[in-house]
């Protein structure tokens, strides 16, 4: 009886210690603590178990508080504080929690983490120079054009493939497309000497991006996530003979890697580090594009009133010679297939889930209202900008594909607030990756369904829960695979190209800004 009484004293004491070291400590400039019930832990225990569904359930406020052991989380709800959050980078900044995920995700050297964290803020120090690097390789125009032309070739090579033999094929729908898009996107970017051609590459690559939360979590990593640490050091090893082997250096890979390669050598880091920093960059590369192109596939043949505007739309820019060979230009595609666009805008809308992490660099009053103290971390969920019916209308959550053609709301009403469409993220490092993955997502997606018929083999379509996403990619992930027969429309010659083009895609905010200042200063019509 006596431990009893003990036991519970001592729990009211270390509840009221908590109380009060939460109440004392937070000031009240800064924004609403909530989710206190249990300071410190309640938040904890709410977002294990909700997961990504908790940021839509705390949507009302602008921006609350979340008090969690050594840190407040400041999560941002209100579109209008977004732009203010990612003008002011120096003070409310991406870079240190890039180099701690780096360096916690990849086990760097001491040496190699010396080099990320030099002068973060800076435009000499490693997470600058990368990210700039990365941005330049990446944007549209020749650079680009190399990189997504050999995986639109990858990806028309390999359909061709699949439509020769038997009529019809069956496969596990999720399995297939993740496996051909993450083939064709490594072709792409690592060239001839392509690691992912080696299938032990590719199942230890599904296993490391399965860990990488335990991996993040970064105590004792070799005890608790030990067979993750196992698949990450088959991806590092596998990547360390690329570069050994100086597949970075052939002359068909693109200067997105051989740029990258050449920073990161000239900053000093050796190979194995090397091959730590690209086995982290594997999962910006990877881990979207393969359930992005899922989603779209999906969303496209399970419907057919939207199977049918996108077969109509593609098919006007496919050209039928008279032996029946038809030719297409995927540059074409982009630009002439407004309904097939706006379907994938809706997909990253619909089932984006990203959170953009910013970490507070001083002390900082947001909207000259809400201070944000120096050392913690800001965050942006996705999933509530997405579920607003303020930006996106009564029917926020429908699966509409037509929500983004601008003439659909007619002329004189307001397009929706592209700062609330987050699928890339935003600000300055609004993904520069997005337009090589929309080019390649809808090049596999037209083929697909100007190819092919897919059929579920359980006789109707059913959209598979979300539930066991992984908490480190920024769209839902399927929690079971369909099983699906795919069957050719017919047995005509397909060529496909890609012209190339340095007009890039109206698809976050940012590109909308720099396309209609550009409008402005007259330079486009
Ligand atoms: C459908 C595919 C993709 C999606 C949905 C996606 C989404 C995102 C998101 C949400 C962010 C975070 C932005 C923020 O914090 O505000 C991001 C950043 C980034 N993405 Fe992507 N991404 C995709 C494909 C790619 C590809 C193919 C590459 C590279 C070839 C890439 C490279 C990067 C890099 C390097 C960053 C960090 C940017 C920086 O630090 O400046 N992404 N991406």
């Amino acid at each position: 009886m006596n431990a009893l009484v003990s036991i519970c004293a001592g729990l009211a004491a270390a509840y009221a210690f908590l109380w009060a070291l939460l109440r004392f400590t937070q000031d009240e400039r800064e924004p609403l603590a909530v989710n206190t019930t249990i300071p410190f832990i309640s938040p904890l225990i709410s977002l294990y178990s909700a997961g990504f569904r908790y940021w839509s359930m705390n949507s009302r406020l602008p921006i609350y508080t979340l008090r969690v052991p050594g840190v407040r989380l400041y999560i941002v709800n209100s579109t209008e504080l977004i732009p203010q959050i990612q003008r002011h980078t120096r003070v409310i900044s991406f870079s240190p929690i890039m180099i701690r995920l780096v360096s916690t995700m990849t086990g760097l050297s001491k040496e190699g983490h010396e080099t990320a964290s030099y002068e973060p803020l800076e435009n000499h120090g490693w997470a600058l120079g990368i990210s700039r690097t990365i941005h330049q390789t990446l944007a549209p125009g020749p650079l680009l054009d190399v990189l997504n032309r050999r995986s639109v070739e990858y990806i028309s090579e390999s359909l061709n493939k699949f439509a020769l033999g038997k009529e019809t094929k069956t496969v596990s729908m999720y399995k297939w497309i993740t496996h051909e898009v993450l083939l064709a996107t490594t072709e792409g970017i690592y060239g001839p000497h392509n690691p992912y051609r080696d299938p032990a590459m590719i199942d230890a690559w599904y296993h490391f991006q399965s860990g990488i939360i335990p991996l993040l979590v970064g105590i004792a990593p070799s005890l608790i996530a030990r067979k993750f640490v196992k698949a990450r050091d088959l991806v590092q090893n596998s990547y360390e003979r690329y570069f050994l082997n100086q597949g970075h250096l052939h002359p068909g890979t693109p200067s997105f890697t051989k740029e990258r390669v050449r920073f990161e050598e000239e900053r000093g880091l050796s190979t194995t580090d090397l091959a730590k920093m690209e086995t982290a960059t594997s999962i910006g590369i990877l881990a979207n594009t393969l359930p992005g192109t899922f989603w779209l596939v999906y969303h496209i043949v399970s419907d057919p009133e939207v199977l049918e505007d996108c077969r109509r739309e593609l098919f006007s820019a496919v050209k039928i010679s008279d032996d029946g060979t038809h030719e297409v230009d995927m540059t074409c595609i982009k630009t002439s297939c407004p309904i097939l666009f706006s379907t994938f805008q809706e997909v990253f809308r619909f089932r984006g889930i990203g959170v953009s992490a910013r970490m507070m660099m001083d002390d900082f009053l947001l909207d000259n209202t809400y201070l944000l103290k120096k050392g913690n971390i800001v965050l942006i969920p996705a999933a509530v900008q997405h579920g607003l019916s303020s930006a996106w209308g009564d029917n926020v959550h429908e699966f509409y594909y037509k929500r983004f053609i601008r003439e659909q709301r007619g002329a004189k009403s307001k397009r929706h607030n592209p700062v609330a469409f987050r699928g890339f993220g935003g600000g300055s490092t609004l993904c520069p990756g997005r337009h090589f993955a929309a080019t390649e997502i809808l090049a596999f997606a037209s083929l697909i369904i100007m190819r092919f018929n897919i059929r579920p083999i359980q006789g109707y379509w059913q959209a598979p829960t979300v539930e066991n996403g992984n908490a480190a990619i920024s769209i839902q992930t399927p929690d079971h695979d369909i099983d699906v027969e795919i069957e050719p429309q017919n047995k005509k010659r397909w060529v496909v190209t890609f012209s190339g083009s340095d007009k890039p895609m109206d698809i976050a905010a940012e590109d909308i800004e720099a396309r209609e200042d550009k409008k402005e200063a007259g330079e486009i019509h």
